[in-house]
């Protein structure tokens, strides 16, 4: 039977950058929540590894051995064949609708699920956590938090998460002027490394705590995508209640009071940047 799983979004609704290891990686604090869109991904057992792709976006991509999918795939089967249990040979179909080097971790949600997926199709039960969660790791320092897969709180360099199980559900439109932004090239243009820590005074109003938290890579990806600044006031213009970039950039997203106002205002916008990305989405409440 073949397994199917989502690869959500993940939306950085705030970043704080806090430090640095002397590795070269960011300290970070971060508000993460996933959209009810995302990637599809599918696994069946096959005569030989296979990595097909659709969608919208797969022309951005390759399926050699660097697509982060077929990393998980590898890194996965590494960990088991170590302990002498079967990883067989498995077609994996990836369906990529989410845009490219985009700050809304693609690569790394579709890694994310990829270990799911094989996890479940190879009836891996005796890996553990911990290993697991190294593998993922390995792979990418978002790929831990798109595996939890849930609101939570990152922080560390990204690997330590702590749930959010009181986050309520926000409407929202995704946008993005699609180009792509290098996540090292943005760390490494920040003015500020030692920026001050996310607060959450009053765990009930979402929207206090989020006005007063930032995203501490928006200014540098700014200066490299200038219509990040461009894509915000169009949300804003369009009725979305705040405005920031997620991650690394360049997606951006605009809370909206109501579903049907965000509906209506990706295709508003959709209409009038049609070269540019628009998606209204719901995301996941925590519980
Ligand atoms: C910025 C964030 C926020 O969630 O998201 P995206 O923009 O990628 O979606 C993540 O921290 C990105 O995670 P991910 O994309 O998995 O990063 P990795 O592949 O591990 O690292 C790519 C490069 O980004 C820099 N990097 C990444 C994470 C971090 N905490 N500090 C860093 O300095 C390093 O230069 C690293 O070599
Ligand atoms: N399955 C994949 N989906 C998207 N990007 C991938 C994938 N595999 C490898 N990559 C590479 O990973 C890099 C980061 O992509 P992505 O995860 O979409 O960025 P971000 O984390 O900023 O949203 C890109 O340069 C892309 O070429």
């Amino acid at each position: 039977m073949p397994v199917a799983e989502l690869a959500p979004a993940k939306i950085n609704l705030a970043l704080h950058v806090t430090g640095q290891r002397p590795d070269g990686y960011h300290l970070i604090e971060s508000i993460v929540t996933f959209a009810d869109i995302g990637d599809h991904l599918t696994f069946s057992l096959a005569d030989e590894d296979r990595l097909s792709l659709s969608g919208p976006f797969a022309p951005a991509i390759t399926g050699g051995p660097d697509n982060l999918v077929a990393r998980a795939r590898d890194g996965l089967r590494g960990l088991l064949q170590a302990r002498g249990v079967e990883a067989p040979a498995v077609a994996i179909h990836l369906e990529k609708n989410l845009p490219v080097a985009s700050g809304i971790g693609g690569g790394s949600a579709d890694a994310a699920a990829t270990l799911r997926g094989l996890l479940r199709l190879w009836s891996a039960g005796s890996i553990s956590i911990d290993e697991i969660e190294a593998l993922a790791l390995s792979i990418g320092a978002d790929v831990p938090m798109c595996m939890a897969g849930r609101p939570l709180i990152a922080s560390g360099i990204g690997e330590k998460l702590s749930p959010l199980t009181g986050m309520p559900r926000f409407t929202m439109v995704l946008g993005n002027p699609l180009r792509g932004v290098s996540t090292p090239e943005v760390f490494s243009r920040l003015a500020s490394r030692q920026n001050t820590g996310l607060v959450l005074n009053d765990p009930r109003n979402w929207m206090s705590i989020l006005n007063a938290s930032r995203n501490d890579l928006e200014r540098a990806a700014s200066d490299l995508v200038p219509e990040i600044g461009e894509l915000c006031e169009l949300l804003r213009s369009r009725g979305a209640v705040l405005t920031r970039m997620s991650g690394s950039g360049a997606t951006c997203f605009g809370i909206f009071d109501s579903r049907r106002s965000a509906d209506h205002a990706a295709s508003m916008l959709q209409a009038e940047r049609p070269d540019w990305y628009f998606a209204s989405t719901e995301t996941i409440a925590g519980s």
